[in-house]
């Protein structure tokens, strides 16, 4: 009889037991000591037998997502001990999921008050790694769509230089649904099943919190591409993504940490190293800021004004979903639309939100904490700080904003405190330098400057 599911705050080790694929069907098994198996399901649509040619790069990805999505799991109990039951870890496998592990539940400790450094150390041997080879992927990509702007934007641009592409998303969300519809592209829809003891366990008072959500899904996406035959896997994740949402103690937590370039580069190399040569992982928005998305999204995006939302409360697997496409109540929704307002006109965008956000004096909190204003960024999907100062400069000056209630405040009482040459919108519509986008798909950046 196997134990009952007890507190895993209470356990010792945390287990990566074992994964198995049949008929589409990833089962990923974990557990806490000798207590019962947590068993996440993801499901493939209409898997092809994996060749010969393949099989290797097929297991090599499927043991990273065995591997990657137990950080749900293991956030629960965050035991001193991490088990990897099977073949061994080398050093650079153990360092990418210790990497991912710790900045990706940085936020998840900082609010529940714990220090992870040093805890999470994942098993390896030190044994020499021989390069992968590549396994012949047809040059085509997979594009994640989340529902949101970012996607829609990278959509656009890659289907701008006909380059062959699907829409892909994990979940059930109808919301995203609609937007993949919308794309015109071929859609691939995976499914994704918690465990459902993990829910249980959070009922019997486990740790719980924010986990790194685009490292899981980037790595179903990875065991998709090779399962369906796909070169790349092209994520919209921008460069403010990148920044910090706030430093304590020596440690920056970065809400959106699997979504920042650091993450990316160090998955697009392991990809490279240990599951195929010729299988590539980027970001397309990667130069480019939020202001700069929101930008491309005015003008590209307009076949999606009625079907897109940015607001994450539509995608819960539990809680209540917002009435409306945007609740109009979270960081992410307050954000989106003071980004979009520079670059919209001002009707249109009043009837994506149903609202205008910028004259609700109740706002004004959750404003000041976008601008960095007597608060730290939220932990949310925002842009940077300097760059919603920015946005809401601008607004400033232009007449149909300046005399709504936030705007008008913003610049009676925080513009007289900032540094104006620090507050120009143009800096933000030039790209960066750095991204991993291959050859094959270059013109896509240059559709978007
Ligand atoms: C939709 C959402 O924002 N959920 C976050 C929220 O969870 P909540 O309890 O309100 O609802 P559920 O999403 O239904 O989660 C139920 C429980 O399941 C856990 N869980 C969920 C998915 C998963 O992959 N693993 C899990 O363990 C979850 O912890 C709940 O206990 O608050 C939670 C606690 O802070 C967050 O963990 C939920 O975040 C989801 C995992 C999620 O999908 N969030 C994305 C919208 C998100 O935050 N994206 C970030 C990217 C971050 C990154 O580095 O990848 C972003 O857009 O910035
Ligand atoms: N359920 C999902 N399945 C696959 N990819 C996803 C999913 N949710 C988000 N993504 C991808 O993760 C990245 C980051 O998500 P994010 O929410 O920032 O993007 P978005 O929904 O396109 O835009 P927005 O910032 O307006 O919400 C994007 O590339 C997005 O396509």
């Amino acid at each position: 009889m196997t134990a009952p599911l007890a507190d895993p705050r209470q356990s010792e080790r945390f287990r990566f037991v074992r994964h198995t694929f049949v008929d589409g069907v990833a089962e990923l098994v974990y557990a806490f000591d000798e207590g019962p198996e947590l068993v996440e399901r993801v499901t493939f649509p209409g898997a092809p037998s994996v060749s010969a040619e393949r099989e290797a790069a097929f297991a090599a990805a499927l043991r990273l997502l065995h591997l990657v999505a137990g950080v749900s799991y293991y956030k629960a109990g965050i035991p001193a001990t991490i088990v990897v039951e099977g073949e061994a870890l080398d050093e650079d496998g153990a360092s990418m999921l210790d990497a991912l592990y710790l900045h990706g539940l940085a936020e998840f400790a900082y609010r529940n008050r714990l220090d992870l450094r040093g805890r999470i150390a994942f098993p390896f041997e030190r044994k020499r790694h021989a390069a992968v080879p590549a396994i012949g992927l047809p040059k085509r990509s997979l594009l994640p769509i989340g529902g949101g702007k970012d996607s829609v934007v990278a959509v656009e641009a890659i289907k701008s230089i006909g380059a062959e592409a699907t829409a892909a998303w994990v979940g059930n969300s109808p919301l995203i649904a609609e937007c993949a519809a919308r794309t015109g592209l071929p859609t691939l829809n995976i499914s994704r099943e918690l465990a459902p003891g993990l829910f249980e366990l959070n009922r019997l008072g486990a740790w719980n919190g924010h986990i790194p959500v685009t490292a899981i899904n980037s790595v179903i996406l990875v065991v998709a591409a090779v399962l369906y035959g796909y070169d790349s896997i092209v994520f919209a994740n921008e460069r403010s993504a990148s920044v910090a949402t706030l430093e304590y103690d020596g440690q920056e937590v970065n809400h959106q940490w699997s979504k920042g370039f650091g993450f990316e580069k160090t998955l697009h190399d392991y990809l490279h190293s240990h599951v195929a040569a010729d299988l590539d992982y980027c970001s397309l928005l990667r130069p480019w800021s939020e202001l700069a998305v929101t930008s491309a999204f005015a003008r590209l995006g307009s076949d999606y004004f009625n079907v897109f939302s940015s607001c994450n409360r539509n995608f819960r697997i539990l809680g209540p979903k917002p009435a409306d496409r945007w609740c109009g109540q979270c960081p992410k929704c307050h954000f989106v639309f003071l980004a979009l307002a520079p670059f919209m006109a001002k009707p249109r965008l009043l009837s994506i939100f149903g609202r205008n956000l910028l004259d609700d004096e109740e706002l004004a909190g959750a404003f000041d904490a976008l601008l960095e204003y007597k608060d730290h960024k939220p932990f949310e999907c925002v842009g940077e700080g300097a760059e919603a100062r920015a946005a809401m400069a601008a607004l400033a000056e232009r007449p149909e904003w300046s005399e709504d209630a936030l705007v008008a405040r913003f610049r009676s009482e925080i513009l007289p405190q900032l540094d104006r040459s620090e507050l120009a919108l143009e800096p933000w519509l030039k790209p960066g330098a750095s991204h991993l986008v291959p050859r094959r798909l270059l013109g896509a950046l240059d559709a978007l400057g």
